[in-house]
């Protein structure tokens, strides 16, 4: 459980960036944190990783404040993927950059020898290559398998799919989803607004360091007056149910007004599309 209690938090010690932030996150939730460029969100990231340390209010990891934990305790608990692969990756071989959370903690036994197989094995991987000549969408795969190995409760995901394209996006995606599904708690930052419409279970909107809402997915997406106060443009499904209510083409209380996916709009139409057949035959 990671828990913010009335954080502010800045770099200099003077300008604040987080300003008197509270949430808890549960273990086992999926939230993702989403606001304009600068609002706070890395710095909210760096916090739960215990890399800042609040200069007032705490940081609770499971009820134990990161002032108070050494940097491998915090490392066990919280698995941190950052934006760029190439700011993690140090090895000169797969298997080697697999081994290195290990290596740290001075277990790279068998057990531990084990695991890494495992995950060249489940990633596809080829130990022997070299991280730096494979492609982006792969180093960050790299990237995300170097944490998962160790099996920290927690992983923070600071924008894990920026610069990757579709196919490379869905295959991180993927993997985080199943790390969620297998009650992994996944806190991730994010601009993409389909990617978190698609995964995410939460959303914390935040601007100008301040959390401006926090609640389920699609309840903060349809907001529209949260939307504005963070500048973010809908996911586009949701974008196009909440114009149609706001047109007056459907019923504001219409399945098609409320959809949230494509599969919800397509069974809203065609329902509707079935009604008016029968109407029309009558
Ligand atoms: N290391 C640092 N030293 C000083 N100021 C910083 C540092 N990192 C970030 N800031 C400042 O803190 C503020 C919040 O930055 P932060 O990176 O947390 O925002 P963000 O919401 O993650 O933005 P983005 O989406 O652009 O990554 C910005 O004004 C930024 O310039």
């Amino acid at each position: 459980m990671i828990e913010f209690k009335n954080v502010s938090a800045s770099y200099d010690g003077e300008l604040p960036i987080l300003r008197d932030v509270s949430f808890l996150i549960p273990d086992g939730d999926f939230v993702a944190f989403v606001g304009t460029n600068g609002a706070g969100k890395s710095t909210t990231m760096r916090l739960i990783n215990g890399l800042l340390k609040p200069s007032s209010g705490q940081v609770l990891i499971d009820s134990v404040p990161t002032t108070q934990l050494r940097t491998s305790q915090l490392a066990a608990k919280v698995g941190f993927l950052f934006q760029n692969p190439d700011r993690q990756i140090c090895c000169s071989s797969v298997r080697e950059e697999l081994l290195f959370g290990f290596r740290a903690q001075g277990r790279a036994d068998a057990e531990a020898k084990a695991k890494v197989d495992a995950m060249i094995e489940r990633f596809g991987f080829d130990g022997d290559a070299e991280p730096f000549l494979l492609n982006r969408g792969t180093r960050q795969l790299l990237a995300l398998a170097s944490i998962i190995v160790m099996e920290p409760p927690v992983v923070v995901l600071d924008e894990p799919t920026t610069g990757l394209d579709f196919r490379e996006c869905a295959k991180v995606m993927d993997v985080i989803a199943e790390l969620s599904a297998c009650g992994t708690t996944v806190i991730m930052v994010c601009h993409d607004m389909e990617v978190v419409a698609d995964y995410a279970k939460r959303v914390i909107a935040i601007t100008a360091g301040q959390v401006v809402a926090d609640g389920e997915t699609f309840a903060v997406l349809r907001d529209r007056e949260v939307l504005a106060r963070t500048h973010l443009l809908p996911p586009q499904m949701v974008d196009v149910s909440l114009r149609l209510a706001e047109d007056g083409a459907v019923a504001a209380a219409s399945p098609a007004a409320l959809a949230d996916t494509l599969d919800e709009m397509t069974d809203a139409l065609a329902a509707a599309a079935g009604a008016c057949e029968r109407t029309g035959a009558r």
